[in-house]
């Protein structure tokens, strides 16, 4: 079957891999990205930033300082504003992210949050007085803008937030002000160098009454001199663990008066006179991040993939150890220990892709919804994509290290791209709300799910299995080999886990509270119970959803598919066997076999590992890994990058001249 990867003069070992491939990767690169022309949309666009000058970097940023990689990001970005439209259509979500991808890479750039926040904030929020006149400037890249929600004191607890306006009914203008040190705008991405606006979220005061957080427009320098405006302090916080090319900021408003149609009023508005009209549901204000958490699915499947394309490709090209004796070196990625380190990796990063796709129908749903006066679809999306935000990040995380640890020695060097695609990956935990406070919004919803099954009530998409009837017993391993029913009997056995867990954490829940507790208190002392519940149930819905693509797949690449999936269950599984086991749902018996089934799913899915992850489709510059390169040609390339190295400009380093030759000197004629 064709593997389109095959080139000559490739490393032998990976064109042998691409040739036993039993499946058409294009077939499979078209399904991930939805069409066959969005496809080849994506390869044009590679091909032509590939060969264009003005994206090429002669030094690897591995070996620049932090200023020069934000001057060649910025040069970059200037280049893919002037001359997107040779590129790609500049109008599509899709073929937009992949060209910045390629152009300029994961690690920052200067309108990574005018386009991921600061747009999506004026479009979603504000109202058309200030649209009509900010959104065309801002669509024209006259003007840049971050997201300067989160404080030095507070970024979780939006509630607390310091930072006032406050309205000024005699001029009709909102007074903007940073009352304290630790309120203090901190971590906004491109708010310290780049933007010269922001939506700054801020405690909304009307005579005197804190009405809660509310976001507003304000410009933060001079639009010709790029200087801040009078009463303005902002500057970047500093070098983190990873987005280098992202400055970061720090802001800090002294009594900046803005005009009243300044605040996002589309939702909850202030009049002239000062009367305060609450939005239609109380959390609109909020949409910004539900949008965000939605979307970063993709970004966090994609960089899960990008890891175990690196892994797979180099456990393919790298040989090690004998597995017999008297026989050639193996391919590392024949010991079944790499295969189980990389293999469930490859599954959740297609299961985590296509969870986003079932995602973004659910959001766009939701913004139809709205725009018709409709809230009721935004629960229920709010608590699968604080789940999801939450399980997905944590789930990309601990892959892309096991992904690094699995290219050994050569996984620690920045040349396998891998320890700099975990720094900015693992941010996700963090940023759009810190993994654990969001995954207690989920367990808030499962509690209400849990009530509503009891009483027999109509339960939402997301939490619709809670309605089901639980056999009692598992079928796993029951079905005689019928690979459609043994899905559906694990599937079945995380439903009851997750159901059963939400159960009983809404039971301990209540038991504290019978015991005197208060209900906030009661919660305090549950939440560990409360997020594994909400954990378990997030790892349902991905599962379902996964499994709703396989199943709903072209004939050509469902075997393939098939197997992928039986990998994902089969370990997804036996990771949480605990909980499968906690009530006897299933038995030690059933553990056990479960554990089979998965090595045999990774022998049969090794044939076609590297094929896999090719359908990615991630192509060499977005890769930016010399581990995980297309031709497998490894170590000589590996060689190159560390001649690039500063280190190695001079023979002899001025420091070893200057402090280690003199000291060796000394020391010899001390004798
Ligand atoms: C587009 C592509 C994406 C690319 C990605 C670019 C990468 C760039 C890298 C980084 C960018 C990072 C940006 C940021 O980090 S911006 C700052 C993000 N900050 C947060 O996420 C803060 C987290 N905190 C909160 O969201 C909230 O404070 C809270 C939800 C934790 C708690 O809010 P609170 O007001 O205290 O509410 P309650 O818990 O009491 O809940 C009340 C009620 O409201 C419901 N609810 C809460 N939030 C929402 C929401 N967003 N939408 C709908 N409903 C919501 C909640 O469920 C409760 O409901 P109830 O039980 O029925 O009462
Ligand atoms: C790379 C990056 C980019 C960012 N970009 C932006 C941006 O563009 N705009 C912006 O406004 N912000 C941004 N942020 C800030 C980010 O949104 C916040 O840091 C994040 O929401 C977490 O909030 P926090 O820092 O207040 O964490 P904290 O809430 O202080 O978390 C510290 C610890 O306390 C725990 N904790 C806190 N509250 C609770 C609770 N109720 N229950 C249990 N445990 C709790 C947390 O689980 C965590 O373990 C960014 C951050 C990063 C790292």
């Amino acid at each position: 079957m064709p593997n389109r990867c095959i080139k000559e003069g490739d490393n032998p070992d990976l064109t042998k891999e691409r040739k036993t491939c039993t499946f058409d990767t294009d077939e499979l690169t078209a399904n991930l990205y939805g069409s066959r022309n969005n496809m080849e949309r994506r390869r044009e666009i590679t091909k032509k930033i590939s060969a264009d000058p003005d994206f090429a970097d002669p030094i690897p940023h591995d070996f620049l300082s932090r200023e020069k990689c934000i001057e060649a990001t910025a040069k970059k970005t200037k280049a893919v504003v002037q001359r997107g439209s040779e590129f790609c259509d500049v109008t599509n979500y899709y073929e937009m992210l992949h060209l910045i991808n390629e152009a300029i890479g994961i690690g920052g750039y200067p309108l990574a949050l005018h386009y991921g926040m600061f747009l999506p904030a004026l479009e979603g929020q504000a109202e058309k007085e200030l649209t009509d006149d900010i959104i065309p400037r801002a669509k024209n890249l006259e003007v840049i803008g971050a997201y300067a929600q989160t404080e030095m004191g507070h970024g979780t607890n939006l509630r607390e937030l310091e930072t006032t306006a406050t309205y000024d009914k005699a001029t009709q203008e909102f007074i903007i002000n940073t009352p304290t040190r630790s309120a203090m705008k901190w971590w906004p991405g491109n708010l310290g160098k780049m933007s010269n606006y922001a939506v700054v979220t801020c405690q909304l005061f009307i005579d005197g009454r804190k009405i809660g957080p509310h976001n507003f427009l304000v410009q933060l320098r001079c639009e010709k001199t790029h200087e801040p405006l009078p009463g303005i302090i902002v500057g970047d916080i500093g070098p983190k663990m990873a987005f280098d090319t992202n400055d970061n900021g720090f802001l800090a408003l002294d009594n900046i008066r803005v005009p009243r149609k300044n605040m996002l009023m589309k939702h909850a508005k202030v009049s002239p006179d000062g009367v305060y009209t609450p939005p239609m549901h109380a959390k609109l204000n909020y949409g910004t991040m539900v949008y965000v958490r939605a979307h970063m699915l993709y970004a966090h499947g994609q960089f899960l993939a990008t890891a175990a394309i690196v892994a797979t490709r180099y456990s393919a090209v790298r040989r090690q150890g004998r597995i017999e004796h008297g026989v050639p070196e193996v391919q590392i990625l024949d010991y079944q220990t790499q295969q189980h380190r990389i293999f469930p990796q490859i599954a959740r990063a297609y299961a985590i892709i296509f969870t986003y796709m079932d995602i973004k129908d659910q959001y766009d749903a939701m913004i139809k919804g709205i725009a018709e006066g409709q809230t009721d679809l935004l629960p229920d999306l709010h608590a699968i994509t604080s789940g999801l935000k939450s399980v997905v990040t944590h789930m990309a995380g601990l892959g892309i290290e096991q992904c690094r640890m699995a290219c050994g020695g050569h996984g620690y060097s920045d040349a396998s791209g891998l320890p700099k695609l975990y720094g900015v990956q693992i941010g996700g935990c963090t940023y759009e709300g810190e993994n654990m406070v969001m995954l207690q919004q989920t367990a808030r919803y499962l509690m209400k799910a849990v009530a509503s099954a009891l009483q027999g009530k109509p339960l939402s998409h997301s939490v619709a299995y809670f309605g089901k009837k639980s056999s009692g017993k598992s079928r796993i391993g029951k079905e005689g080999g019928d690979i459609a029913r043994e899905h559906e009997a694990m599937l079945e056995a995380l439903e009851h886990a997750a159901c059963r867990l939400s159960v009983e954490a809404s039971q301990m829940w209540e038991k504290r509270g019978r015991g005197g507790e208060t209900k906030e208190r009661a919660w305090n002392g549950v939440t560990v119970e409360m997020n594994r519940a909400a954990r378990v149930h997030t790892r349902v819905f991905m599962a379902r959803s996964f499994h709703r693509r396989v199943t709903s797949s072209p004939p050509s690449i469902r075997p393939v598919l098939t197997d992928l999936l039986s990998l994902y269950l089969h370990y997804e599984c036996v990771d949480m066997a605990h909980h499968l086991l906690e009530d006897g749902f299933c038995s030690g018996e059933q553990i056990r076999y479960l554990k089979s089934r998965l090595y045999e799913d990774l022998t049969t899915l090794r044939p076609n590992a590297v094929s896999l992850v090719d359908s990615f489709d991630q192509s060499d510059r977005e890769l930016n890994s010399v581990l995980g390169r297309r031709d497998g040609n490894v170590y000589e390339a590996l060689y190159q990058w560390a001649r690039k190295s500063e280190l190695n400009y001079t023979d002899v380093l001025p420091a070893v001249q200057k402090y280690v030759m003199p000291m060796m000197e000394e020391n010899r004629s001390k004798l």
